[in-house]
């Protein structure tokens, strides 16, 4: 089965949702056009990394961000995996991603489970409780969120499940970049599966950002990449070979769990 993915590579407006908003509007608008299957935006779109000012600017609950991406994917009948945003709740603040189907229906709401204390998370953010798996257009996926894809045991629990497809929504920045490229290559390679990456753009008060948003098959083959500055990739992948190269090389079934320390 072939699907095109597009990754909005947006430069985010620091601490300003509703001018973010309007930018996801008018990129999904414009993506459009290439008539994509499944749309990814990056991590913490709606606010970027203003954490001192979570207080006023997370989403209460999510719902603002749930109703404005719901609106969109049905307008353009299109799967939107939506990046990840500040998620208020009565226990603190979540980083959070939804995922929605064509008919804007909630199909997976994770959030990060590894906290970055170099950019300070721990310290304004709870970590989730939950996985990454769900299901869009009849296949499992995971998605995961930045600092995530430095813990091969945490998306290993996602294909061992059998997720083929693996959503990586971040801010990663420009400093390890080297790091972001090799990661994801190897998260691909190792799991035999698509990784489909989407980075922001951009400069924050704080940090540069590394862009380079990438489209990874299960060989490891960079299908599409994108360089620093904002813009979109669209690629089609073939779900077929997820199959092929795991039957080529059968590490689901060769691997040897009960030797391996947790
Ligand atoms: O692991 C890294 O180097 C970057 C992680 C990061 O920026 C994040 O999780 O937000």
């Amino acid at each position: 089965m072939a699907l095109k993915m597009a990754c909005i590579q947006l430069d985010i407006a620091f601490g300003n949702p509703e001018e973010n908003k309007k930018r996801v509007r008018s990129e999904i608008e414009k993506v459009m056009l290439q008539q994509p299957d499944i749309i990814v935006l990056p991590e913490l779109w709606s606010t970027g990394y203003d954490l001192t000012r979570l207080d006023t600017i997370a989403d209460e609950h999510g719902s603002d961000t749930k109703a404005f991406i719901s609106e969109l994917s049905r307008l353009y009948n299109v799967n939107i995996v939506a990046g990840s945003i500040a998620k208020k709740t009565d226990t603190g603040v979540t980083n959070t991603m939804y995922v929605m189907n064509r008919h804007g229906e909630i199909v997976l709401e994770y959030s990060k489970l590894h906290l970055f204390k170099l950019m300070n998370e721990h310290l304004y953010l709870q970590p989730g409780k939950t996985e990454g798996l769900f299901t869009l257009e009849n296949t499992l996926c995971a998605g995961v969120i930045c600092y995530d894809i430095r813990f091969p045991e945490w998306l290993r629990v996602h294909t061992t499940k059998g997720a083929e497809m693996i959503f990586v929504v971040a801010e990663w920045p420009l400093p390890r970049l080297n790091h972001w490229r090799v990661l994801l290559q190897a998260r691909a390679i190792e799991n035999q599966c698509y990784v489909i990456a989407c980075n922001r753009a951009g400069r924050d008060p704080n940090n540069i950002f590394a862009g380079h948003s990438m489209i990874i098959d299960p060989w490891g083959e960079i299908i599409s990449e994108a360089d620093e500055n904002p813009c979109s990739i669209v690629a089609k992948i073939d779900l077929d070979k997820v199959k092929q190269v795991r039957q080529q090389i059968p590490i689901f079934t060769d691997r040897r769990p009960d030797w391996y320390i947790n």
